[in-house]
């Protein structure tokens, strides 16, 4: 039996490196893995070819999905699911990693439910929203090309006495703004999950006005209203000219950064190792953000070791 891997849903940096990882690993293992291009609507359309080491090189730093990803309305009806079930089972491909959103997890449960089929999910989407987990892939390549671009609007910025309203992505999220707006500075910050008080804001920011404030820059989730009303508020009750720009779909593109490449490779090692030892409904998550307190003297008595399972990784190329 086979393994087989897609991009599912909007897509995400970092997926291609977990999709490299996922064919070499596979390989590694003995394995005879499948690439299903198109995510669900390719599934449907019988878009799958068996992979060999070299249809995945050269994709690491590749933002977005080699494998293209899609939204399907077809796949949300069962008879047209019992045609994705038929494409497996001609391949003989009884293992699935899902690189995607809760969408496409989703999706995932229903096909483990309805098929003889194990699925794996890797997180993977901008708007970090899914649940039981800190991290999701592409998240810290768009965080990173928000704040270039936060940078750069910040030096025109402080050539005016402007105010800056930059709406980010996130849907219903508000991960992306607040951790742009803590990152870059900003002076507001709108998000979905937390109420705001318009009359307060102007006030603390005309008194700053007030003590020489030149400029200032608003970061503003999408999830919250029109940023093209925000300025317009803040420009009326600031009496300081205000520019808006929408990010828009520039936060999804973008080589993937150090983290999401390691986190894609991790996801991906451990979503192919645990479909091999036999599990059958899961995502792979991580916890491994949390910040708290050691006692100086834990610390101090311990001794430094490269964690085990970096180790572990790194003993094929030692070989
Ligand atoms: N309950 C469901 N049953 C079957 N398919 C689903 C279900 N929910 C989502 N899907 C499929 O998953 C696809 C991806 O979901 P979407 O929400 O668009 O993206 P994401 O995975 O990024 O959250 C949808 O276009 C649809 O085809
Ligand atoms: O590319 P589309 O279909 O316009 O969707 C835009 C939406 O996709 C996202 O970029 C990512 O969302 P998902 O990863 O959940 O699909 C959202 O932040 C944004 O609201």
């Amino acid at each position: 039996m086979s393994i087989a891997v897609m991009t599912s849903g909007g897509d995400a940096a970092g997926m291609n490196p977990a999709v490299k990882r996922f064919v070499d690993y596979s390989i590694e293992k003995g394995e005879k893995p499948y690439l299903i291009y198109d995510g669900l609507t390719g599934l449907l359309d019988g878009k799958i070819v068996e992979a060999d080491k070299h249809a995945v090189s050269g994709i690491l730093f590749r933002g977005g999905t080699i494998l293209r990803s899609s939204r399907s309305q077809r796949f949300r009806d069962p008879e047209y699911r019992k045609i994705a079930y038929e494409q497996l089972e001609k391949r003989g491909i009884d293992k699935i990693v899902i690189i995607g959103g809760d969408g496409s997890f989703n999706a995932a449960r229903v096909m483990s439910h309805e098929a003889d089929v194990a699925v794996a999910g890797i997180p993977a989407t901008i708007d970090n929203d899914i649940p039981c987990t800190d991290y999701c892939l592409g998240v810290d390549t768009a965080l990173n090309v928000i704040r270039e671009a936060i940078d750069g609007i910040r030096d025109t910025a402080a050539s005016f006495r402007r105010t800056f309203v930059i709406e980010t992505m996130g849907r219903n999220c508000g991960y992306l703004a607040a951790m742009s707006a803590l990152t870059s500075g900003a002076e507001v910050c709108l998000i979905p999950e937390v109420d705001y008080d318009m009359d307060q804001i102007t006030r603390r920011l005309n008194d700053e006005i007030t003590q020489g404030r030149l400029y200032s820059i608003a970061v503003v989730a999408e999830g919250v209203a029109e940023g093209r009303n925000i300025a317009e508020t803040l420009e009326r009750k600031t009496n300081m000219e205000a520019r808006l720009t929408i990010l828009g779909h520039i936060q999804r593109g973008g080589s993937p950064t150090v983290l999401d490449r390691r986190m894609a490779f991790e996801f991906a090692h451990t979503a192919v190792e645990a479909l091999l030892d036999g599990e059958r409904s899961f995502v792979t998550v991580t916890d491994s953000l949390n910040v708290k307190t050691k006692p100086i003297d834990d610390v101090l008595s311990s001794t430094y070791e490269l964690n085990p399972y970096i180790c572990k990784m790194i003993h094929p190329l030692c070989h």
